[in-house]
């Protein structure tokens, strides 16, 4: 037999593809006189962690509303490299493909749990209403998958039928994060989703977030004015101000050695 014919059968190696699952250019954004977002551009790879840091009024927020789907922009382009949308313009969907979209294939945490949650729904309730909206209807499915979600989440389970306004700050957020990757979502967005926290608190919800970033690879794209929090959790960061990115980076490179004077000024006030 010949060496050849003994080796065992080999796969191809996987391709490696520089294409983003998420591609935004051009993105703006005007609310009367004030530019919110000046034609940003966006790249996120599959299973990265993005932190866009700048401070309050940079237009951080409004672009990630716009990667949700919840903000109309002026101009702009939105795609993500999923099968069901490869090479479409997101921006042009209407409002049922938007939500069908937002559904199935991105999670969102605000900083306000009010924004994320029916407050006086059950913990469990709010965590089921996305898999309803999902097109689950059986009720024991939807119970055990939201009790998968929320301990996925490390919410202490034996409270899942408390509403969130009985709960603390913290396990609010967990409920919002429950509700997030309840249905395995592409995407998950997180606008300041420890701001407002205890240090101590702070400190597990982002302990939560690693562990799933790490065992899911989920892919996040995480805003926050607090360095710490970015520095803590982002592979790459884009540093943003007055509506536009003035720089951005891996993570390490950036805080090691910030190119703009504006990095370099938020970089120092930090140390
Ligand atoms: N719905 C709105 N109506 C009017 N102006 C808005 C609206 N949303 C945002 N803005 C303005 O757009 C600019 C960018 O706001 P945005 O919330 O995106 O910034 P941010 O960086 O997230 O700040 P913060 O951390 O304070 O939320 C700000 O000047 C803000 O006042």
């Amino acid at each position: 037999m010949s060496l050849t014919m003994a080796m065992p059968q080999r796969e191809p190696p996987a391709l490696v593809t520089a294409a983003p699952l998420l591609a935004m250019t051009g993105v703006a954004r005007r609310y009367g006189d004030v530019e919110a977002l000046k034609g940003v551009d966006v790249s996120v790879y599959a299973g990265e962690v993005l932190g866009i840091v700048g401070e309050s009024g940079s237009g951080k927020s409004t672009l990630l509303r716009a990667m949700n789907l919840e903000e109309e922009p002026d101009a702009g382009r939105y795609t993500l490299d999923i099968p069901t949308h490869r090479g479409t313009d997101l921006f042009t969907l209407d409002r049922y493909e938007r939500r069908m979209l937002r559904a199935r294939e991105i999670g969102i945490v605000y900083q306000n749990p009010h924004a994320g949650l029916r407050m006086r729904h059950s913990s469990s309730g709010n965590v089921a209403e996305r898999l309803v909206i999902a097109g689950e209807r059986r009720f024991g499915e939807l119970r055990r998958r939201a009790k998968d979600a929320l301990i996925a989440s490390d919410f202490p389970i034996a409270r899942m039928d408390r509403p969130p306004v009985e709960l603390s700050g913290g396990m609010q957020q967990r409920v919002q994060l429950a509700k997030a990757i309840a249905l395995e979502p592409t995407l998950l967005l997180l606008d300041e989703p420890t701001t407002g926290l205890d240090v101590s608190v702070q400190a597990l919800v982002l302990d939560t977030l690693k562990r799933l970033q790490r065992e899911r690879r989920i892919t996040m794209v995480l805003v926050s004015h607090d360095l710490g929090v970015i520095r803590t959790m982002a592979d790459r960061v884009m540093v943003m101000r007055h509506g536009e990115v003035v720089e951005a980076g891996l993570a390490d490179q950036v805080f090691q050695d910030p190119q703009h004077a504006y990095t370099q000024q938020l970089v120092h006030a930090k140390l």
